[in-house]
């Protein structure tokens, strides 16, 4: 987590595949290339030797021109490009900052100071593209100077040959003889140039083993440690001396954290922020890369001892913000391929995403689903390709055969009866309210016999929230449940409430009790001016 706080997900993906596609490039130019290189350069000086062996003393100056530029211009460059990638992460981490607390920034109208420090960031990064793109041209010119002079200096070598043997000269012998010193001169070029290149790549090298070697999470399975098939059953969770820090350095987020939930509870978390709610239930899952103290028991099993994929997928979660992949309804509700046409549609219509209305059925009587992902765009590309290459026959062809019915799929799909609807990503097609109620949508079909509410009705109005407790009681009777929240009257039907205060449980008991005992609790009802 520690390199996730200080690192942005768009530096993490730009360096890694730099460091990616540079490593390829080694492995490309020293091994394969270098190899062939060295066999193509012998030959070059074999039919240079043979053809004109005066211009192998060229060969030198070539060697010299090559590298004087190289280092005249290399050296500079690399800075600037090692600068300008620097520039380049601080500019991407101010617009990440932007991009999520657009929100924040509006509602404390502080505008001026992140359009100044985004206008800084341009302002550097163009400051440093240009020098950039003019050593760039400088090298061109260099390049096409060395070219013209060596075309001058073979033309008047053939020209003075011509005059010693008295035979004549084409302009097919000055390109052929041009284009091996270019050749030549090029292939010097480029290995005196090699090692400065060499400098550069692995810089970011570098970087993609530094990311490459992170401690990975748990292992995935343990053998030896792996719950029955139908586990967790009764589920019954212990928290047992349970303490969790974020890292070595920082101060315990949960600490001596002693709970027993029974089977089938329903479990209120309330606490102020910061106060470990998300920890808790996030130790549950374990998704903390941190370091943990005591133990927690699910059913009588060491959570802790079993490996993620054995605990992860046993448990449902309702998250406070779900996320939506770009694609169709159908692959949003159901990811992982595990579900019924028929049960994504009772979901739906639960939930209350779908109108209350039966679903759209095909002649047949089964239930509509249009395929509409990745076959479909699949489908689209090829149409075009086919399109673009074909005569006005095929043309025809294709309109009737193929481009109709997809225009009829994609006009299909933009309606809400269909599975196929796409959803183009979170933010864009789904208010945060929806993208809950899809989340809700996901635990139904799942059906497990833990499930969490982690802040899962804070983006929805009261009612929504009424309509998804009742859900979550009439849907998850038998099973146990945990609900965080901060509106108090989500968590007021529950059978216990769990307090929590500076990562430690203040309090526990009924909302009744709780109230009655005056603690917590009661000062949180009371400054929520909320009537039992
Ligand atoms: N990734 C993290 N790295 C370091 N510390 C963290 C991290 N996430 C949370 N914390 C710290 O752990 C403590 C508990 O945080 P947590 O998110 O569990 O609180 P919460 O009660 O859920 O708060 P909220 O009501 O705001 O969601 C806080 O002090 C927080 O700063």
């Amino acid at each position: 987590m520690s390199f996730f706080d200080s690192t942005t997900r768009q530096h993490m993906a730009s360096a890694y595949s730099d460091g990616a596609k540079f490593t390829e490039i080694i492995i490309n130019n020293v091994v394969v290339h270098g190899i062939l290189d060295v066999v193509d350069d012998a030959l070059l000086l074999y039919r240079i030797g043979r053809n004109m062996p005066q211009l192998l003393l060229a060969a030198p100056i070539a060697a010299w021109i090559a590298t004087k530029r190289h280092s005249l211009i290399d050296p500079t460059r690399i800075m600037l490009k090692d600068n300008s990638r620097e520039s380049d992460i601080g500019h991407r981490r101010t617009a990440d900052t932007i991009a999520d607390g657009k929100q924040m920034i509006r509602l404390f109208g502080v505008e001026p100071y992140f359009t100044q420090h985004h206008i800084h960031d341009q302002d550097e990064k163009r400051r440093l593209k240009a020098p950039i793109d003019a050593l760039y041209s400088l090298s061109h010119a260099v390049d096409t100077a060395v070219s013209s002079t060596e075309r001058m200096v073979i033309t008047c070598l053939l020209l003075l040959k011509a005059q010693l043997t008295r035979t004549g000269i084409t302009p097919m012998e000055v390109d052929t003889y041009s284009g091996l010193l270019g050749s030549l001169s090029r292939r010097t070029g480029y290995i005196v140039g090699f090692p400065s290149r060499l400098r550069s790549y692995s810089a970011n090298i570098n970087l993609y083993r530094q990311y490459a070697s992170i401690d990975p999470e748990a292992p995935y399975v343990v053998e030896g440690c792996r719950p029955a098939p139908n586990w967790p059953q009764a589920s019954k969770i212990e928290f047992r001396d349970f303490t969790l820090r974020y890292r070595a350095d920082l101060p315990p987020a949960l600490s001596g954290i002693n709970l027993t939930i029974n089977p089938g509870e329903k479990i209120g978390i309330v606490g102020r922020t910061g106060a470990g709610k998300s920890t808790l239930v996030k130790s549950l899952f374990r998704l903390v890369h941190g370091t943990t103290g005591g133990t927690i028991l699910v059913d009588g099993q060491d959570i802790g001892a079993m490996g993620i994929g054995d605990l992860r997928p046993r448990l449902g979660i309702i998250p406070q913000e779900s996320t939506m992949f770009r694609g169709s309804f159908k692959r949003n509700l159901d990811p992982l391929q595990e579900h019924t046409v028929e049960d994504m549609w009772a979901a739906l219509i639960k939930s209350g995403i779908a109108p209350k209305v039966s679903p759209p059925r095909d002649r047949n009587g089964g239930l509509v689903v249009d395929e509409y992902d990745e076959a479909y765009e699949r489908e689209v590309a090829d149409a075009a390709r086919r399109w673009a290459g074909a005569g006005w026959m095929k043309r025809l062809a294709l309109l009737v055969f193929t481009v109709r019915p997809v225009i009829k799929v994609a006009k299909r799909s933009t309606s809400l009866h269909s599975l196929g609807r796409v959803a183009e990503s979170s933010s864009q097609s789904f208010s945060g309210g929806q993208q809950q109620l899809f989340g809700l949508c996901r635990a139904l079909m799942r059906k497990r016999r833990i499930v969490v509410l982690d802040e899962a009705t804070a983006n929805v109005d009261l009612e929504t929230d009424r309509h998804m407790q009742q859900l979550v009681r009439d849907e998850f009777g038998g099973c146990t449940v945990l609900t965080i929240a901060h509106r108090l009257e989500t968590i007021m039907g529950s059978d216990r409430i769990v307090v929590k205060d500076k990562g430690r449980i203040a309090e526990t008991g009924s909302p009744q009790e709780l109230i009655d005992a005056g603690g917590h609790f009661a000062e949180l009802v009371k400054a929520n001016d909320f009537g039992t």
